[in-house]
């Protein structure tokens, strides 16, 4: 597709499969003639057709081709059907032969002779890249069908053994394959590495690599989603890089309406190397070799001859697609959905002669079954490129109201707060950076060249590398370790800022610390995995960051320890704080019921020695009781007490008139009061109770009701 359109011979126009042949070079002679020039026809060369058991036919097709480039074949057998996938028809391209007959050389290629799948991905993008009015999302699944099980070769192959790929029938005759995983490629490179991922995959389930692969189907799609563009919060589409009137008018098709009136087309292209087809031969020789007969090829071959048959006769038997796996999943393009490409590949050896004619065949079968490809209808939610979009502008509009709110915010909330809130801004930036690459337009195409829907694991990538491939790895790298630091850097920070749990806290809590210490320390792992885990290069420059930021995490760790050493020592000082102050108020009550006494015996000649609102414990009493209060408030030694009874007269004063009865009475008390600090917490209990049995005649016991009670813990 290097120029614009250029499109196959079928392209819209001829309701048929579209059938070719590939002769296999050969050193040796080729049992095969074709026509000269461009060759439509092939016959056995007469040599041969004498002890041939078929007869010297000649066969017709649309294209027969010879040699070992494979751009001619992909020009003439898949382009078309490549452009008709991109404008929304469903589209299949299959490779059918004998094994080592050239299927996997054709569709996949090597190095040198790129295959079907790269050219065609290759085409896409371009495609894309020179439609400015559309918008488009790619996604891509690879799977296997052996022995009659679908197996997903994109998902670890323990999870895909175990869970194999079912087919379901969805509305209108459509089939659904799931678990399947997807992946949303934006680039040739994302591509390429879903098809690495699959191969290698394929190549691990199996313990004989070639026999496997030559009994295996392995199904690479790719669905195509496209919308025209113009919404709001989009870019609008440019006309720059359109040459007008080049790209051909989107046919016709009935398809559903999408937010702002806009259609959403889905198509799927489906590009099929089947098992060698001489594993489909009579059931009478596999039995006796003891071999497996491959159900989806005879199956195929089956339909076909049904789908041939009914077109040529206008009839309508069943057709059994439910047989097997890939003819069901092929129902909906078999039954005329799609547009069918098929390209059968010959060896040209003539000991192959007999399976080379049943190759051709097949090809002549297939190319009677008649097609009604139509356009695709999706309903909007089933698109992803709808739902990432409505995503994109649902976070779009809550970016907006967070900016209109930017300034009230700044106001109200704290530095913390206001730290979180900008975290959460960010991170929908980021969001819709990433759902905004996801979907491709003819302007991001281009720069899309490394992937960077999503990171490539450095596993994945291999000497085989360009330079330019190892720099987008590292770019790949250094981002996501920038990611995972900054994720780091808030974890600590909220780990700081969490109130630590005292050691008598409860088992609750501390699994809930626990758990955030395991959390933050995650991404740190992550890091760590991602840079061992790296290749060379990228790995260097892995641990370059890693080190930069572990001596940044480190310092925070011994910032995090300091304090938590200064909350410990503020701690110890809180408790002997509380001590002290426990120890005061021992010593208030003692004085309180010393002088409360003192005044019950009559020395204070009912003159309380200070005003009563200086008494803590009784507003209506006065006498004696006002003393420990005002004691207290100067935080003198009980010892001082009698120096500072500032409010009463000379003449009044107790202290004066009695001052003999005071050591023994205050020395009791202040007695009971050191006891009741070396009880500790028992204090209240044990205080009243021994206090009580020591002064059973005491007028304490009446005076001070409210004593036990009032004891601070
Ligand atoms: N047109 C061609 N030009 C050059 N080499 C070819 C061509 N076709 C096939 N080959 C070579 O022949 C060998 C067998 O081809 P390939 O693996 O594609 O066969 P296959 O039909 O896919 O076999 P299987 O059914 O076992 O998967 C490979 O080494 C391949 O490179």
């Amino acid at each position: 597709m290097d120029e614009p359109g250029h499109y196959g011979a079928d392209y819209g126009k001829e309701d048929k499969v579209l059938v070719s042949i590939r002769i296999r070079p050969t050193d040796a002679a080729s049992a095969w003639r074709t026509t000269d020039g461009v060759p439509k026809s092939i016959k056995l060369d007469p040599q041969y057709a004498k002890s041939a058991a078929t007869p010297s036919q000649e066969f017709q097709f649309d294209e027969i081709l010879i040699g070992s480039d494979n751009k001619p074949v992909y020009n003439a057998i898949a382009r078309s059907h490549v452009n008709a996938a991109m404008d929304g028809y469903n589209a299949v391209i299959f490779a059918y032969g004998q094994t080592a007959s050239g299927k996997t050389f054709t569709l996949t290629g090597d190095e040198e002779h790129l295959g079907i799948i790269p050219r065609a991905m290759k085409d896409i993008f371009a495609y894309i890249r020179r439609t400015p009015a559309r918008e488009y999302l790619l996604r891509c699944s690879y799977l296997e069908i052996y022995n009659e099980a679908i197996h997903d070769l994109l998902a670890p192959p323990s999870s895909a053994v175990a869970h194999p790929v079912q087919i379901q029938g969805a509305a209108g005759g459509g089939v659904l394959l799931a678990p399947l995983r997807e992946e949303v490629v934006t680039s040739l490179k994302g591509v390429h590495e879903v098809l690495r991922r699959g191969a290698r995959n394929r190549r691990t389930a199996s313990t004989d690599w070639n026999e496997r692969s030559s009994r295996s189907h392995s199904v690479f799609r790719v669905v195509i989603e496209s919308r025209e563009r113009g919404g709001a919060g989009e870019e609008p589409a440019q006309s720059g890089r359109m040459t007008p009137g080049t790209r051909p008018p989107t046919p016709g098709g009935a398809m559903l309406q999408a937010r702002a009136g806009r259609s959403v087309q889905m198509s799927v292209l489906s590009l099929i190397d089947l098992a060698g087809s001489e594993k489909a031969t009579s059931d009478k020789e596999r039995t006796r070799e003891g071999k497996y007969i491959n159900t989806s090829l005879l199956t195929l071959g089956t339909v076909i001859s049904t789908l041939a048959e009914n077109a040529a006769k206008n009839k309508s038997d069943h057709i059994p697609y439910r047989n097997s796996k890939l003819t069901r999943m092929l129902q909906p393009s078999l039954s005329g959905d799609a547009r069918i490409s098929v390209i059968c590949t010959l060896n040209p050896d003539p000991s192959a002669i007999a399976e080379s004619t049943s190759t051709l065949l097949f090809a002549q079968r297939i190319k009677r079954v008649q097609l009604h490809a139509r356009k695709t209808e999706v309903v909007d939610t089933e698109a992803l490129l709808e739902q990432y979009r409505a995503e994109i502008d649902d976070l779009r509009r809550r970016l907006a109201e967070r900016e209109k709110e930017a300034p009230e915010l700044k106001r109200r909330l704290s530095a913390r707060e206001q730290m979180d809130e900008s975290r959460a801004t960010k991170d929908i930036n980021t969001r819709i950076k990433q759902l905004t690459k996801l979907i491709l337009t003819s302007q991001t195409v281009d720069e899309m060249k490394g992937d960077q829907s999503r990171p490539e694991s450095p596993t994945k990538s291999g000497c085989e590398m360009s330079a330019h491939e190892l720099q987008q790895e590292l770019l790949a790298a250094r981002r996501q370790i920038e990611t995972q630091s900054t994720q780091i850097l808030s974890l600590e920070a909220a780990l700081l800022a969490r109130p630590r749990h005292s050691s008598d806290a409860s088992e609750s809590d501390k699994d809930d610390l626990l758990n955030e210490q395991t959390k933050a320390s995650e991404p740190r792992s992550a890091v760590k995995g991602y840079g061992e885990n790296a290749n060379v290069s990228p790995r260097a420059t892995s641990e370059d960051v890693e080190r930069e930021w572990a001596a940044k995490l480190e310092s925070e760790i011994k910032r995090r320890e300091e304090k938590e050493a200064r909350a410990e020592e503020l701690m110890k000082q809180l408790e002997k704080e509380k001590k002290l102050r426990m120890k005061l108020e021992v010593e208030r009550h003692a004085l309180t019921a010393f002088v409360k006494r003192f005044d019950a015996l009559g020395l204070g000649n009912g003159q309380p020695l200070v005003p009563a609102h200086l008494d803590p414990l009784s507003t209506a009493s006065g006498g004696a009781a006002g003393v420990p209060a005002q004691h207290q408030r100067n935080c003198l030694p009980s010892q001082e007490i009698d120096e500072p009874i500032s409010t009463a007269t000379e003449t009044d004063s107790p202290l004066r008139i009695s001052r003999a009865a005071q050591p023994r009475l205050l020395g009791e008390h202040l007695h009971a009061a050191d006891e009741l600090r070396a009880g500790n917490d028992k204090a209240s209990i044990s205080y009243a109770h021994k206090d009580a049995r020591k002064h059973s005649q005491s007028p304490m016991r009446n005076t001070s009701p409210g004593w036990k009670e009032n004891v601070p813990l």
